[in-house]
């Protein structure tokens, strides 16, 4: 569960009474705090003589009647050796600071137009930390970014402060939605001065804008991705209608949410409760598990309920979100994976390491694998056009043999005579089997011992049954070794998995990104992870984007079939090479929203027998194979984040290679702004190049609706289209809506429509450089 932590204000503190015993104001106020429940406090480390002292030395009055030079000379002594007095902070003894998140003072601007109170902000903000620092204060909230204009000098103000203070966490307060963002300053005015010159052309719209997300984007990035800054996300109203551009967030590191009490609305009994958007926001962003600090909860807001109940609501609010519930639920996979969450994994080489016995007992704690594939081996067998003939059977990579087990039920279940060839190429496993043949099955199974890919079984066999599938379908080399048992099938025989296929959709993570490039090794940025994802956003939506080219939100790379069609095969029935197994994938992917992209999402999905499957499709896996436990994601990470614009286009390349000893994969991705009435620097995908190579149409495979229509999306009625603009990036453009009788026009501006690019990756892991799969 998430944290609670309670504001408090200046004045809070000035009206807080002090306990006895030499208890201070904040002593108490953190007694009171916790004895309600809360984690600590949180209020600002300086008063409002700080502030005063400040403005006085920092700020030159306008007017003649005061001794300047006087007044400059204080500042050069401060600015010489920065100090407090007694009366300028809120707390000077450890016990009062302990667990305190104090807030560095909020009138601080480091993002002024003015060169002299940047400056000076910059050095009362490390004065504040350092002292911050040696009250052994660890999380500090910086004031918010005010001005787009000087955001580079906030951000770099931010990491000076950074490697000032080594072990105290940073957080930077920031609006979940401002609208005054929109307004660009270009304006170098002095500290008060607003932010004034806006972009009316882009304010054609009330869509919540992506504009303060924007802004935390450049700090971080000027930041370097520092692992001690976080986000303290800021839900004062005015908040947006939908919630759908917050889903960014999720991908970012939120350390706290500001919630105050004005942000409440009342029910019809009084009590405070959540608008609906910031309800669905909560419910999403507690999977990050953050701190809420409310605030102003004991002002008497709303008429029922006191100061408690504030609380109470949000966590009602965050145990009924769905990741919390699964994560309660005994059999789902966020129950069985608490504590992986977007923790790194190397992915398995069962090919050519020898797994553990754990690791065998780890899978076969996954009920709904064994059992897809029972019902899969029950479906072929009463299918079988001939009843009478005595079946049989091989598991191919029997490991400790769950899967004979469930062949033997479905023949029992199917009332067939039938027997099991087994075959185990570990020799720690193959000893586990000779004891179930002795304990459980006996004559009905033969074990043998070997490698797929080159043992003879005595005789041909009707079904082939194998699981060697990885997270991305063939990245534990299923193909490799299936071309081997191929030999053992007799020509009407069938393999289960029939086929399967393998999935990539965009993400951004920042969390995921600063793991894969924590050891600055090149090898593990550019090696694919398993990884049970959390804090991650997938940045592509459906329909086909502006130039109406886009594939869905998750999109096919490639298929492996077995039997393979119109294979070349030797004398000994193996193929003479494996250039086969090559694959390659260009895909292009609409991102709605603008984000950073750190990697690619890589999923699988096998046909085992007709309509019986396995899915770990983020979109199809509950209807397909729910709760299934045994395969977490993979993550193809980039080397270095590329920023993608709203409405642009992502081409991303993704190919699997192969030599004789080894496969692997090699990736790579462009980003594209489309632009109306430009000429493309690169040909306009068409349905020939989106299209997965070497991948045969699977329509009639798994019975589950596929939900990736490209269509529905493009329409352009009189609105007109968003020329270029440096703010396009920051606005979450309307979906434009198909207009029926529109669609002479809509198919003008569609053909219309360039691409300008805008940026691309390096080419990750070429040669197998620094993974590949040992043949
Ligand atoms: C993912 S495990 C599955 C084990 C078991 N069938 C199950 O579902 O629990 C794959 C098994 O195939 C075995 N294996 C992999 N490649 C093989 C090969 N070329 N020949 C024989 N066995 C192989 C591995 O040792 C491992 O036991």
């Amino acid at each position: 569960m998430s944290t609670f932590t309670k504001h408090l204000s200046l004045a809070d503190l000035q009206s807080h009474p002090s306990g006895g015993d030499g208890e201070t104001p904040i002593l108490k106020a953190s007694t009171d705090a916790r004895a309600k429940d809360y984690a600590g406090i949180c209020c600002p480390l300086t008063t409002d003589a700080w502030r005063a002292r400040w403005r006085a030395m920092c700020l030159l009055p306008a007017d003649d009647g005061h001794d300047k030079v006087a007044i400059e000379r204080r500042a050069e002594a401060w600015r010489a050796t920065p100090a407090f007095e007694r009366d300028e902070v809120t707390m000077t003894r450890l016990d009062e600071a302990e667990g305190v998140v104090a807030f560095a003072s909020d009138w601080l601007e480091l993002d002024a137009g003015d060169d002299w109170v940047r400056h000076d902000s910059e050095t009362a903000l490390l004065q504040e930390l350092a002292y911050a620092s040696y009250l052994n204060i660890t999380s500090a909230i910086l004031p918010p970014p005010k001005h787009r204009s000087q955001i580079a000098s906030y951000a770099r103000a931010v990491n000076i402060c950074l490697n000032a203070v080594p072990y105290m966490e940073l957080s930077v307060m920031i609006p979940i939605y401002d609208p005054v963002m929109l307004h660009v300053s270009s304006s170098a005015g002095s500290a008060s001065s607003a932010a004034t010159v806006s972009s009316p052309s882009i304010l054609f719209s009330d869509e919540p804008s992506v504009a303060t997300w924007e802004m935390w984007d450049a700090i971080r990035t000027v930041c370097e991705y520092n692992p001690r800054l976080t986000l303290t996300l800021d839900l004062t109203p005015p908040m947006p209608s939908v919630i759908s551009v917050l889903s960014q967030w999720s991908a970012e590191p939120v350390r706290h949410i500001f919630l105050p009490a004005s942000t409440f609305i009342a029910n019809a009994k009084g009590y405070p409760v959540l608008p609906k958007v910031v309800q669905g926001f909560i419910r999403d962003i507690m999977k990050l598990r953050p701190n809420v600090i409310l605030s102003g909860t004991t002002a008497g807001r709303h008429k029922n309920g006191g100061e408690v109940v504030y609380s109470q609501y949000v966590r009602h609010i965050e145990k009924t979100s769905p990741a919390y519930k699964a994560s309660k639920t005994e059999g789902t996979v966020e129950n069985f994976a608490q504590g992986y969450q977007d923790y790194l994994q190397a992915p398995l080489q069962p090919l050519m390491d020898n797994l553990q016995s754990m690791t065998y007992q780890t899978f076969e704690q996954d009920p709904v694998k064994y059992r897809q594939y029972e019902e899969a081996v029950y479906a072929a067998i009463t299918e079988w056009p001939n009843k009478t003939d005595k079946l049989i059977l091989c598991v191919a990579g029997a490991g400790r043999g769950p899967l004979v087990a469930r062949c033997l039920k479905a023949l029992q279940r199917a009332n067939r005579d039938g027997s099991i060839y087994a075959l185990e190429k570990n020799p720690n496993a193959y000893v586990t089997l000779q004891q179930r043949v002795r304990d459980d099955w006996g004559e009905s199974v033969k074990l043998f011992f070997g490698d797929m890919r080159t043992f003879d079984l005595p005789e041909k066999v009707d079904i082939l049954v194998s699981e060697l599938l990885g997270s991305f379908g063939d990245n534990e080399l299923s193909p490799e070794c299936l071309d081997g048992a191929m030999r053992f099938l007799k020509p009407e025989g069938i393999s289960i998995p029939a086929s399967y296929t393998a999935h990539i959709a965009p993400l951004s993570s920042s969390k995921l990104f600063n793991e894969t490039r924590g050891t600055k090794d090149v090898k593990a940025a550019e090696t694919p992870y398993v990884v049970m994802f959390q804090a991650i956003n997938i940045l592509s939506g459906n329909g086909g984007g502006l130039s109406g080219n886009c594939g869905p939100k998750v999109q096919e790379c490639w298929e492996f079939e077995h039997p393979r069609k119109d294979a070349v095969l030797n004398e000994q029935g193996l193929p003479p090479t494996n250039s086969h197994n090559a694959r390659s994938a260009q895909l292009t992917f609409h991102i709605p929203h603008a984000g950073i992209l750190h990697g690619l999402a890589g999923y699988f999905e096998a046909v085992l027998y007709r309509n019986i499957g396995l899915s770990i499709h983020p979109d199809r896996m509950q209807y397909i194979s729910k709760n299934m436990l045994s395969w977490f994601p993979l993550l193809f990470p980039f080397k270095e984040p590329l920023y993608l614009p709203s409405s642009s286009e992502l081409h991303v390349s993704i190919w699997r290679l192969t030599n004789q000893r080894q496969v692997w994969y090699e990736w790579y991705a462009e980003a594209f702004l489309p632009v109306p009435g430009s000429t493309s620097i690169r040909a306009t995908a068409d349905a020939e190049s989106i299209r997965p190579s070497r991948s045969d149409s699977r329509d009639g495979g798994l019975a589950v609706a596929r939900s990736d229509s490209r269509e529905g999306w493009l329409s352009v009625r009189s609105t007109p289209v968003l020329s270029p603009s440096p703010m396009a990036d920051a606005v979450d453009i309307p979906p434009i809506e198909i207009d029926s009788n529109a669609a002479v026009d809509g198919d003008a501006v569609k053909n219309n429509i360039g691409l300008i690019k805008i940026g691309q990756t390096s080419l990750h892991n070429p040669k197998g450089r620094s993974s590949w799969i040992g043949l």
